[in-house]
C-alpha cells in the first residue's frame, strides 16, 4: 500500500532544468534576473525562469527568499538591477494591461458595489459600456456571488471580498494573472474553498498564473508547477512539474505525501542558506513594500 502510494507521488513529480522550457516558446521569460535594494539586500540573484502559456506556477519558499520581489518584477513594479523579464518575447519596461496583480487584501473600492467594482475596472480597460454589466454578472456567477451584485464591500465576509476581487481580476481578462499570497489572511476553511474555486476556474480557462505562497499544501493544491526558492541571496533552487490529476482534493493521500517530501526539501534549503547580515529596511521606499498594483488601484499597506 505504502509502496504504491510512494510510487504514485514520485511519478507525479518531475524535476525541470531551465533548458526544459525554452525561452523562445515561453509566455514569460526571466533571464539572469537580479535585484539589490537600496539598503544592499540582494533580494534576487541569477534567476532564470520560463513559464509556458496556460501554466499555473507557484513560487514557494521561506520568508525573505524574494518571491514577492520576483512577482513585482514580472508586474513591472520593481525595476530589476540586473537581467530581463519578457512577456511574449517583448522585454517589459513597466506595468502593463496584459498583467494583473492581486494581493492578500481584496482592494475593492468601498463606495462601489460588487458589480460596480467590476464594471469600473472594465471601464478603465476600455470595455464598451453595453458589455460591462453582462460581463460583470458572468464573473460574479463564476465566483458564486450571485445575489450580492448590489452589495457594498463592508457587507461581505473576507472570503466573499476575495471572491469579488477574483471576479474583477478575471473579468478584465489579463494575459497573465499575478497573485501575491491572495488567500493568506483567510481562515483555513475559507482558504480551502477559495483554492478549490480558483482551481476549477483555472481548469476551465487555463490562464497563465504566477502565484506566491509559503504554504506547501496550497502550492500543491493549485500548481501545475512549483518553483522552490531560497533566501540569502534570493534564488531558485528547484523547479518541479506537478502531474497530480485535477481537481485535487486537500486530503488526497498522494498530495499529502508530496507535501511532506517538499517540506523536507525546504528544510534542507533553509539549512543550506547562509545567514545574511541584518540591513535596515525602514529607509528604503522601493517596491515591493511601496508599489502601485497593475490595476492602477492604490496598493494597500503590507
Ligand atoms: N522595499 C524594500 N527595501 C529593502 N529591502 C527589501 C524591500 N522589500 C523586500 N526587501 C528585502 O528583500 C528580501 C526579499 O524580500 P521579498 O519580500 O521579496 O521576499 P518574500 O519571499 O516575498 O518574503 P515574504 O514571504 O516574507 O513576503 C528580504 O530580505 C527583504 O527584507
Amino acid at each position: 500500500m505504502l509502496r504504491a502510494l510512494l510510487g504514485r507521488w514520485r511519478s507525479s513529480l518531475r524535476f525541470l532544468r531551465p533548458a526544459d522550457v525554452s525561452a523562445a516558446r515561453a509566455k514569460i521569460s526571466v533571464t539572469q534576473l537580479g535585484h539589490r535594494y537600496g539598503n544592499k539586500v540582494v533580494a534576487l540573484k541569477d534567476v532564470d525562469l520560463n513559464v509556458r502559456s496556460g501554466e499555473f506556477v507557484c513560487l514557494l519558499g521561506p520568508s525573505g527568499c524574494g518571491k514577492s520581489t520576483l512577482l513585482y518584477a514580472l508586474a513591472g513594479h520593481v525595476r530589476p538591477t540586473g537581467g530581463t523579464v519578457s512577456i511574449d518575447g517583448q522585454s517589459i519596461g513597466g506595468p502593463g494591461p496584459d498583467r494583473l496583480l492581486m494581493f492578500q487584501e481584496a482592494a475593492l473600492f468601498p463606495w462601489l458595489t460588487v458589480r460596480g467594482n467590476i464594471t469600473f475596472a472594465l471601464a478603465a480597460r476600455g470595455v464598451p459600456r453595453a458589455e460591462r454589466k453582462e460581463r460583470a454578472d458572468q464573473y460574479i456567477r463564476r465566483v458564486q456571488l450571485q445575489g450580492f451584485e448590489d452589495t457594498l464591500p463592508h457587507q461581505l465576509s473576507g472570503g466573499m471580498k476575495m471572491r469579488a476581487s477574483l471576479a474583477r481580476a478575471l473579468a478584465v481578462d489579463p494575459t497573465v494573472l499575478l497573485m501575491d499570497e491572495p488567500f493568506g489572511s483567510l481562515d483555513a476553511q475559507t482558504r480551502i474553498h477559495m483554492q478549490e474555486m480558483l482551481q476549477s476556474i483555472w481548469m476551465r480557462t487555463h490562464k497563465t498564473v504566477v502565484f506566491v505562497t509559503h504554504d506547501v499544501h496550497e502550492a500543491l493544491m493549485l500548481g501545475s508547477r512549483v518553483v522552490l526558492m531560497a533566501p540569502r541571496p534570493g534564488r531558485i533552487v528547484r523547479d518541479l512539474e506537478v502531474h497530480l490529476p485535477m481537481p485535487r482534493h486537500p486530503d488526497d493521500a498522494a498530495l499529502t505525501e508530496m507535501v511532506r517530501h517538499i517540506q523536507g526539501l525546504l528544510r534542507e534549503v533553509e539549512r543550506d542558506s547562509v545567514p545574511e547580515p541584518e540591513f535596515p529596511h525602514a529607509s528604503s521606499t522601493e517596491a515591493p513594500s511601496a508599489v502601485l498594483p497593475v490595476s492602477g488601484m492604490p496598493r494597500p499597506a503590507r
